[in-house]
């Protein structure tokens, strides 16, 4: 599907199927509200598959996309950009933290290479869609052009559908990148409005000095690329790696085929920020996994609305906050299917 095709399919949450989840909450055997932020979620599931109950999400699917980036170069992390592909080659190994938490929940996981630097060689788990062996420094020129962001978003979307088509009832969003927290941060910044200091953090660990450049680097870009947010395809080719724009396209698929989609920390955040400005019903999909620690990914998540499921200080990303929401969501749907109502369990209400 083109990136036009998929935008045109994406659209509101169902009303109808809202109000009879809500309905339904109201009669099952707990007092109304205990189940705090899961009945909400339940509702907006009910709303994106447009059914009550919604389907549970298994099996569920999770999809690493990885790339490089050059801006790399201004020194924004400490470590080695071969590290992408080493840990490429160790998801696929089965070795990394998103292979045990796969395992953990259940879940299917693939490797996507829209941009790693080096060239790989994977098994089945890895599929080659590499659009460019890395993107150009953000801080000098634009990341991408338009047609290499255009191509990682149809990488991402025909990732969800091949996913979809093959049975999964839940994505995952995972990323690997090293040095993608910057443009990260600076998607958040361009399509949020807050400032670079306010997005930017320490990534997988980095001193003050780094983060002061760090800062620096993202406050450049925009003030170099003055990126119009109202221009999604621009903004993203400017600032942003080739995992992310992936990343969006993935979460575009998910909407358009109305399966949700749980979003990972700030890589994800600001994929689904620049997902949101390409289609706002696109929100509709999104489960905000948890809440990384790095600050864009609160950022992002205000802007769309969305609270997230856990906040256990974690700063991984490889999807690993969203296969750990994985269960809470499930929970969330299980609900609506099993639960006894207040008539049909003979319980007497207040
Ligand atoms: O998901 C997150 O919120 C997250 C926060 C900090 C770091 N990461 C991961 O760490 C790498 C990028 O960090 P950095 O410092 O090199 O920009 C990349 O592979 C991400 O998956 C991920
Ligand atoms: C070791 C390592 C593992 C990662 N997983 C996601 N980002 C990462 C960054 C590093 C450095």
């Amino acid at each position: 599907m083109t990136l036009e095709t998929t935008l045109a399919a994406i659209g509101p949450a169902d009303e109808p199927a809202m109000a009879a989840a809500r309905d339904l909450q109201a009669r099952l055997t707990k007092p109304a509200g205990s189940l705090g932020a899961l009945e909400e979620l339940s509702v907006r599931l009910a709303g994106l598959a447009g059914a009550c109950p919604p389907p549970l999400p298994e099996p569920a699917a999770i999809a690493v996309f990885a790339g490089d980036h050059g801006v790399h170069a201004q020194g924004v992390t400490p470590w080695p950009q071969e590290v992408t592909a080493q840990m490429v080659a160790n998801f696929v190994a089965g070795g990394a933290v998103i292979n045990a938490f796969a395992r953990q929940v259940g879940a299917s996981l693939m490797v996507v290479d829209v941009g790693v630097a080096i060239p790989l060689h994977g098994g089945d788990t890895l599929l080659d869609a590499n659009v460019r062996r890395g993107t150009r420094d953000l801080a000098v020129e634009p990341a991408m052009t338009l047609d290499e962001a255009r191509a990682a978003l149809e990488v991402g979307v025909s990732v969800a559908g091949a996913l979809v088509d093959g049975g999964a009832k839940c994505l995952l969003t995972g990323d690997m990148g090293i040095a993608n927290t910057t443009p990260a941060a600076a998607l958040v910044s361009a399509f949020t409005g807050a400032n670079a200091a306010a997005v930017t953090g320490r990534g997988t660990g980095i001193d003050d000095e780094t983060h002061a450049r760090k800062v620096a680097v993202v406050a450049g870009a925009l003030a170099r690329h003055r990126p119009d947010p109202r221009q999604p395809l621009a903004t993203l080719a400017a600032l942003g790696g080739l995992e992310h724009a992936a990343l969006a396209g993935f979460i575009l698929g998910a909407a358009a085929r109305r399966v949700p989609v749980i979003v990972d920390g700030v890589i994800a955040g600001s994929a689904a920020v620049v997902a949101a400005a390409f289609a706002p019903d696109a929100v509709a999909a999104m489960v905000a996994g948890h809440r990384s620690a790095e600050p864009g990914a609160a950022v992002a998540l205000a802007h769309l609305g969305l609270t997230p499921l856990l906040d256990l200080g974690m700063r991984l990303g490889e999807g690993t906050g969203a296969a750990l929401a994985l269960p809470i969501v499930a929970g969330a749907v299980r609900v609506l299917h099993d639960v006894a109502t207040f008539d049909s369990a003979g319980v007497s209400e207040k």
